[in-house]
């Protein structure tokens, strides 16, 4: 019973909103840690649901001597238990588990009326329609082009009752405007993780906008082709590459985590991607001048992050908690932010690599468009942005200029804000190499800003005061000149 007790007394404590969850649970006995913070977890995500049954089965009210108002919370972990763990309570059988069990049949049944009420059909839908966000997302469906065409399986699913609508409403589902084969069906009525379908690997549960990345990739798909994802598992992006390749060429397909990687394993295999190698493997310690990578041309980065884009998270069920869970989260995301940096610099390292896709499922610009920001600057104009109309163009929603600054158009840039987009948050950029000839913007920047940053030296300032002479020429020959560079400087990529 005792863990039942610290996990109820961790979420006392959050309500009184002094410290974070992050730090209640760190400074849990060791022994219990594990147990505790996975049923506080749990418990969380369903809270606004127990709280509805624990009240209109007034469960309270009648166990007054077991649960007085003080013990709420040890009444919400050990129904938690009752009604989603896996094996019930597990405690002995004192009176708090016997006060919640005579009422057992009682929670049950209002369990099974909130979900008829919510149109959920599994626990999971109910966490689900809890959050705002997340009753405005689809169920997205790629079709798997390695598997089926999208005519056969639009035939397949008109022939077991669904049909194309304007809304993904009941048995309606709607074909998306900006990725191909991809459609979107009413959430909290098509449970499809047992449809035959997507058993059979034709159909691939896939949010719109983690489909972004591999589609603006836009890999080749020819014998000879050569792609990595570095980020693999569980392997959304993975398959998807692979169908847009049309499983030709090698797509090298990293994911660094032992578990992880056994599910993209199975997620591979299953979705019929014949063209992937996978390995088991940190990204960071591949050489790019290893000859089996002299090829790649084009590369798919989907690092860890903070994962905030994504509705349901804890983080958004914490997101009012206290203040010093900002402090912690800003040195999460700085911790993130170096590591995705990290990945980028070394994707840039790759010789015959001309196109890199970053992306995240993260809202904060910590994690993308400053690290975009960073990766130009850190590339000294090697790099540049991709134009806009290789980038989704019909995607209206675009990078945050202010966070890019001055290092490229955030009009390249595409982001998803959850609840507004019909989607999960979500961030895509796509890295070009600079042309060979001409400066990018950058690299006049940089050299701009080494020419304010270091004292000048006698050789410098000779030379700077020939660059003002020709400057001042110049402007002399064509009156706008020097506006037309200060654009350039300011308003930037050359895409
Ligand atoms: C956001 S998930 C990728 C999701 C995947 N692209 C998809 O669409 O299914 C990030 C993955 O990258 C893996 N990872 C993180 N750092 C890595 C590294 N240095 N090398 C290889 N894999 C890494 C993590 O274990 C995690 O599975």
């Amino acid at each position: 019973m005792n863990f039942y007790f610290e996990a109820a007394g961790v979420l006392d404590r959050l309500e009184e909103r002094k410290t974070s969850v992050k730090s209640l649970l760190g400074s849990l006995p060791a022994q219990n840690r594990k147990r505790v913070t996975a049923l506080v977890l749990q418990t969380l995500k369903y809270k606004p649901t127990l709280n509805e049954i624990i009240g209109t089965t007034k469960l309270l009210q009648l166990e007054k001597r077991a649960f007085p108002g003080s013990a709420r919370n040890t009444a919400i972990v050990l129904v938690h238990d009752l009604l989603f763990a896996k094996g019930g309570i597990q405690a002995g059988d004192g009176p708090l588990k016997q006060a919640i069990l005579r009422h057992k049949t009682r929670l049950h049944a209002e369990l099974t009326k909130l979900k008829v009420k919510r149109g959920a059909r599994t626990n999971e839908d109910l966490v689900q329609l809890a959050d705002p966000r997340a009753a405005k997302i689809p169920r997205y469906v790629r079709v798997n082009a390695l598997k089926t065409s999208l005519d056969d399986a639009l035939a397949d699913l008109n022939a077991r009752g669904f049909s194309q609508g304007d809304t993904a409403e009941g048995k309606k589902f709607v074909q998306d405007p900006h990725v191909p084969n991809l459609l979107a069906f009413d959430a909290a009525r098509t449970e499809m993780s047992s449809d035959p379908a997507y058993l059979r690997g034709e159909l691939i549960l896939q949010d719109k906008a983690s489909c972004f990345p591999a589609l603006v990739l836009n890999p080749p798909a020819h014998a000879d082709a050569n792609v990595i994802d570095a980020t693999a598992a569980p392997g959304n992006k993975t398959t998807h590459l692979a169908a847009l390749m049309q499983n030709r060429g090698t797509l090298f397909a990293f994911e660094r985590d032992k578990r992880r990687f056994k599910t993209l394993e199975t997620m591979l295999a299953r979705a019929g991607a014949s063209n992937v190698r996978a390995q088991n493997a940190d990204f960071l310690s591949v050489d790019p001048h290893d000859a089996t990578y002299a090829r790649v041309s084009h590369i798919l980065l989907d690092p860890s992050c903070s994962g905030s884009g994504i509705v349901n998270r804890l983080d958004y069920l914490l997101d009012d908690a206290a203040e010093e869970q900002e402090e912690e989260r800003d040195e999460r995301l700085e911790k993130l932010a170096a590591f995705q940096q990290s990945m980028i610099a070394h994707a840039m390292k790759f010789p015959s690599v001309s196109r890199i896709v970053y992306s995240t499922c993260s809202v904060h610009a910590a994690e993308n468009e400053r690290v975009v920001r960073a990766a130009l600057l850190a590339s000294s104009g090697a790099w540049v942005l991709a134009p806009r109309d290789q980038v989704l163009p019909t995607w209206e929603r675009r990078g945050v200029q202010d966070e890019l600054g001055d290092v490229g158009d955030a009009a390249n840039l595409v982001r998803c804000m959850p609840g507004e987009d019909a989607t999960n948050g979500f961030f895509v950029s796509c890295f070009e190499r600079a042309p060979a000839t001409g400066q990018s913007a950058i690299k006049r920047k940089l050299e701009a800003d080494d020419d304010l940053d270091h004292k000048p030296t006698a050789k410098k300032r000779k030379k700077k005061k020939k660059k003002k002479t020709n400057a001042a020429g110049d402007a002399k020959e064509d009156g706008n000149r020097g506006d037309d560079d200060n654009d350039e400087w300011l308003g930037v990529a050359e895409c």
